[in-house]
């Protein structure tokens, strides 16, 4: 254990400030007592204004990798505000949020006692929870219900979870107007989203929620002579889903449901597809988010995390930040036509009849859309980026009907095989398939430990590898796609380990590989996917 002297009373101490890590206490009463003096080093960031960005958090001293840099409860937390494809494709498919605490509920048992909304059972803790659904109970009780209360359509058409949100945020205003003020100051991206799918898919959210509860409040409100909501107009519910969708983060729970919150100095964290902090949340402790330092940070960096999947190639990836954020991302990564070298989006040149070409085709100008063309690094043919997307799009749709349909590693191979002559190898949809692939060497009924060939064996340890490759490319810290990282040493483990048994390589090799599974994925053991492949790689040591 690391010691130094107590900054308050100079004895020996060894208590680190888990905020800095710079400074030790010999006890917490001497780390309470020198907090006032203490609170200014600690903080490790500053609010800076930047023209393009607007508001962000910038390091204002040196942080180094896993210190806590901020660790704040919500401004509000609640239901996402967009409805799962899968549930909506499904119009009978009898799925509801709880009212109270947000997780899945199959039947319609349990109300609540007062505004008669679903919920988990009547004892869910969050029915009167002041910061969960006793924000809204009240107004949701002034609602009409559904008009057939007998109907799964027509029930599922009035309780909609997707509303919640901006009520939530609507009545702060009169539950507490000082968070109230804080979400409203947070950026809304108004004018750049006016007109957006997104604004049109508000606009009818908007109405739903104008028709079914604030017209009751408004008579309330007439016939009382009393105002319960000054800002109740439609401007104002465009500004809160305008920042709902520009700042909310999400959360997953502990059953797989994803839920959104807003965090008021979380929210400044600017966009970058090379993020350098990760953050988790407390569930036990009122949503807390702590975001601690991803890597070592230099003074004066930007404090950035990804609002997108890092996984995708940086077409989608602008898309994606386009149609949701309103913004045209300019990172290191995106400028770059490689993708950090990883050749994430390139393709093969074909060339032509006569002048058939080995080189491969990059974008030009990997940030503007208007300008992107792809250009061969060998000869002079160029391609529309309309044509890629076209082409891309037709084999992603291949790509993804083949991994759903539970392949045998053939039928990867084949498609591979198949798609190999236009892609480079590092291809994301050759990535995809090849990360598919590699889980299958040996664990398929086609292909398992005890039937599989050296060959092939060969193979995956190879495919291993260069997967690792793009992965540590992408993300060197695993910041963000730790999970994707370690199933690659897993599986690289595994090989080696099979490899052991038949005298082609040593076990220290196999053992390496799965304790770095290991070391990556104890960030993850929050998720229930990260705590099963933990003990996945663990049970794989242990067997050694
Ligand atoms: C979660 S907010 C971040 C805080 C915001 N900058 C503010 O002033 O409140 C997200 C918005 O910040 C801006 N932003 C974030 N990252 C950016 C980036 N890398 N480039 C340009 N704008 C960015 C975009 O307007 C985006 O919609």
């Amino acid at each position: 254990m690391s010691s130094g002297n107590c900054k308050s009373c100079n004895k020996s101490a060894n208590l680190l400030c888990i905020n800095c890590k710079e400074v030790y206490y010999c006890s917490r009463e001497c780390q309470k007592s020198d907090w006032k003096n203490h609170k200014q080093q600690c903080k490790s960031y500053e609010i800076y204004k930047d023209e393009k960005i607007g508001r962000l958090l910038r390091a204002t001293r040196e942080i180094k990798a896993g210190s806590l840099i901020i660790s704040e409860a919500p401004v509000i937390i609640g239901p996402k505000w967009t409805s799962d494809e899968d549930d909506e494709e499904d119009e009978n498919f009898f799925k509801f949020s709880c009212v109270g605490c947000f997780e899945v509920i199959s039947n319609l048992r349990h109300k609540c006692d007062v505004c008669m909304w679903p919920c988990c059972s009547p004892d869910c803790p969050g029915l009167t929870n002041a910061e969960l659904h006793d924000i809204e109970c009240q107004l949701l009780k002034m609602g009409k219900g559904p008009e057939n209360r007998t109907n799964v359509k027509s029930i599922k058409k009035y309780f909609r979870t997707d509303i919640l949100i901006a009520l939530k945020i609507l009545l702060l205003q009169r539950k507490n107007p000082k968070r109230f003020k804080a979400i409203m100051e947070m950026e809304s991206n108004e004018k750049k989203r006016m007109m957006t799918l997104n604004y049109k898919e508000a606009e009818e959210r908007i109405m739903f929620i104008e028709e079914n509860f604030l017209k009751p409040l408004q008579k309330f409100e007439e016939k009382s002579g009393k105002e319960i909501l000054q800002l109740k107009d439609k401007k104002t519910l465009h500004k809160i889903y305008g920042i709902v969708e520009s700042n909310a983060m999400y959360i997953s729970l502990k059953t797989g449901i994803e839920i959104c919150g807003l965090y008021p100095t979380g929210v400044i964290m600017e966009h970058s597809c090379v993020p350098n902090i990760r953050y988790e949340f407390d569930m036990k402790n009122g949503f807390k988010i702590s975001i601690k330092a991803g890597r070592d940070i230099k003074k004066g960096e930007h404090l950035a995390t990804s609002y997108s999947n890092i996984l995708w190639p940086t077409s989608v990836r602008q898309q994606h930040l386009k149609d949701n954020k309103y913004f045209i991302c300019t990172c290191e990564r995106c400028k770059d036509p490689t993708e950090l070298g990883t050749n994430f989006s390139t393709l093969r040149c074909i060339g032509t009849d006569n002048n058939p070409c080995n080189g491969f085709q990059l974008p030009t100008n990997p940030t503007s859309e208007q300008e992107n063309e792809f250009a061969c690094n060998k000869c002079v043919i160029k391609v529309s980026n309309e044509h890629v997307n076209l082409i891309t799009s037709k084999m992603n749709e291949e790509v993804d009907n083949i991994l759903a349909m539970n392949p045998s590693p053939l039928i990867i191979e084949e498609l591979i095989e198949k798609l190999n002559p236009f892609l480079h190898p590092n291809h994301y949809l050759l990535f995809n398939l090849k990360h598919t692939l590699i889980q299958l060497y040996g664990n398929h009924k086609d292909s398992s430990y005890a039937t599989i060939t050296t060959e092939a064996l060969k193979k995956k340890l190879s495919m291993c590898n260069d997967l690792l490759k793009i992965v540590l490319s992408l993300d060197p810290c695993h910041i963000r796609i730790a999970f994707y990282t370690c199933i690659i040493y897993y599986e690289k483990g595994m090989c080696l380990n099979e490899m052991h048994k038949r005298n082609i390589s040593g076990i220290e090799d196999a053992k390496t590989s799965l304790e770095e599974a290991r070391r990556i994925i104890m960030n993850e053991q929050d998720s229930p996917e990260g705590r099963m492949v933990l003990q996945k790689v663990e049970n794989a040591l242990i067997k050694l």
